[in-house]
């Protein structure tokens, strides 16, 4: 599991050792860190460091402090480092380090001329070390490093064609390390070499796309460090706390999942989604629509039980309700059936819209999981704001711009678990759980991957609904309502490692359903 901080977070850890005068030893272990990073880029790029460009943009504090320290390293193995200074001063032992080493500085706020060089010379570099802003950046980049950087990215190469390496000090300048927002221009990095911990920022959209690799050099700081900001579940995590029978389990103890989803208009969804509640190993899963769609469920997947039922009627630890169930009345008093009861359901499209008017009535909770993509979480924003439950309502581009705040915001609003899906999906529990995942392959982007993910979480939430330990593995964070946060991560976990399975490709949502089963065969 990858723990994530924020900046603040890291430098309340870190004040005890500056207090105690070992700031200056803390630089230089972030340094040599950096420097490591940069010589490996160097050495794969063109085999040897001697002789190589390196330019660090050098901000005025600390960041550029650590950037120095990494150039005057490089200097010394043989590499001709020049520092762009982009503000008014430079961190003087930094500075003085690369002077010794033989490194040089041009000051590139010195005017117009200054500033033209400061650009070639990056583009002209085999590396960049990117150290303007790290921990304490306020907002976006501003002055001669904006103007410097959007300059470059004007005259960025191509793909393909020979654009410098870009090593980042602690985040890409620009990204906020705290919320991962990047107002302004941002050099994407090749590699980020953080230190202390990871930080928000780099898991977070859209900074997250800016990092490139990202590497932790640790500074002895673990045992300071509070409850992490953010997670994000890894390969082992996955395997650990997948809900997995034991000899003793039968097919209710394992969990039986209830779908509504489908109508006489969008029967696929159900066919989708019941498809891939099977196959991540439901104990049983039923299905509940209209004759027709339910004659092709039980064609495509005759594992499913499926019945014209009402919700009332039917014992099932979890729901998942809403993929194609739009213009079908009796589709909708089924969704608000399971949304005004206490079973742990999964709320998907067609089912969002209840679901904000169940929230403004106050009857959602935390085991309800509503999985919205951006433009869906607009429309659910926009729907809590008219019915008093919210007092803003972003538009697309706002939430884009800052995911984390709005999926935190539905969160709280609806009282529900907030699945907010993109190329980075982020998981926020009323309470401030958050998780962050970036599992899947781009190929996702396909009509069908919401229902196959909705059964997908439908199959774990159905193992963890009456096991309030079911993740305690993981910490006791994930104790309790927590699970449900997590139930929902594993699901995209799980899902996107599916896309992946057989290389990068085309994933039509009945084969990425199948992946699934592959997945889910790792070892426990
Ligand atoms: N605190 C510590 O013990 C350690 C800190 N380290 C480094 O120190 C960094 C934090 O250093 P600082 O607190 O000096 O902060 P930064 O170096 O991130 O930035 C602060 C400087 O940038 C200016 N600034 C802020 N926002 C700006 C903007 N939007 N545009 C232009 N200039 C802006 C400020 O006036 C200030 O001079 C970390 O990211 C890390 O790289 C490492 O050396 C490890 C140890
Ligand atoms: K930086």
């Amino acid at each position: 599991m990858i723990e994530a901080y924020t900046g603040a977070q890291v430098r309340a850890a870190e004040t005890p050792y500056l207090e105690r005068g070992q700031g200056p030893a803390l630089m230089r272990r972030a340094a040599h860190g950096l420097a490591l990073v940069a010589l490996e880029r160097l050495r794969d790029r063109r085999g040897r460091v001697a002789g190589a460009r390196v330019v660090v943009l050098a901000g005025t504090g600390n960041n550029g402090g650590d950037g120095l320290w990494a150039g005057a390293e490089l200097a010394r193995r043989g590499a001709a480092v020049l520092a762009v200074a982009v503000g008014d001063r430079l961190h003087p032992e930094g500075e003085a380090a690369l002077r010794a080493a033989g490194g040089r500085v041009l000051p590139a706020a010195d005017g117009a001329p200054a500033l033209r060089r400061a650009v070639e010379q990056v583009l002209d570099a085999d590396l960049v070390l990117d150290a303007v802003l790290g921990t304490g950046a306020r907002g976006g980049l501003r002055g001669t490093a904006a103007e410097i950087v959007r300059a470059v990215l004007d005259r960025w190469p191509a793909p393909g064609g020979r654009a410098p390496l870009v090593v980042a000090c602690d985040v890409p300048s620009g990204v906020s390390a705290d919320t991962g927002a990047a107002d302004g221009p941002v050099l994407p990095a090749d590699a980020t070499v953080t230190f202390g911990a990871t930080k928000a920022g780099h898991l977070l959209p859209p900074g997250d796309r800016l990092c490139g690799e990202v590497r932790t050099v640790p500074l002895g700081l673990e045992d300071a460090l509070p409850a992490p900001a953010l997670r994000r579940l890894e390969h082992d995590d996955v395997a650990a706390l997948w809900p997995r029978p034991g000899a003793g389990s039968h097919k209710y103890s394992r969990g039986v999942v209830g779908v509504v989803a489908g109508s006489a208009t969008y029967p696929g969804a159900a066919l989708m989604c019941t498809r891939a509640a099977v196959d991540a190993g439901a104990g049983m899963v039923r299905h509940l629509g209209d004759a027709g769609t339910r004659r092709l469920v039980c064609l495509t997947s005759p594992e499913v039980v499926a019945s014209e039922d009402h919700p009332a009627d039917l014992h099932v630890q979890a729901w998942v309700v809403g993929p194609g169930a739009v213009g079908d009345p009796a589709q909708e008093s089924r969704i608000d059936a399971v949304l005004a009861g206490p079973v742990p359901a999964v709320v998907d499209a067609g089912a969002l819209g209840a679901a904000a008017r169940a929230a403004a009535d106050g009857a959602l909770g935390p085991a309800k999981i509503l999985t919205p993509h951006a433009g869906e979480l607009v429309q659910v924003l926009a729907w809590l704001a008219a019915l008093g439950a919210t007092d803003e309502a972003p538009d697309r581009a706002a939430v884009e711009a800052d995911p984390a705040r709005w999926a935190r915001t539905a969160a709280e609003a609806t009282g529900a678990v907030v699945v907010l899906k993109g190329a980075t999906t982020l998981v926020a529990a009323p309470g401030g759980t958050l998780l962050s995942q970036a599992d899947g392959s781009p190929w996702l982007a396909t009509a069908g991957s919401g229902d196959t993910l909705a059964g997908v979480m439908g199959a774990v939430l159905a193992g963890c609904a009456e096991h309030p330990d079911a993740f305690a593995a993981a910490g006791e964070w994930a104790r309790g309502d927590a699970r449900f946060a997590v139930a929902a991560a594993l699901a995209v976990a799980v899902h996107g490692y599916a896309s992946r399975a057989d290389g990068l490709g085309p994933v039509p949502p009945t084969a990425l359903s199948a992946a699934v089963r592959s997945v889910l065969r790792l070892a426990p």
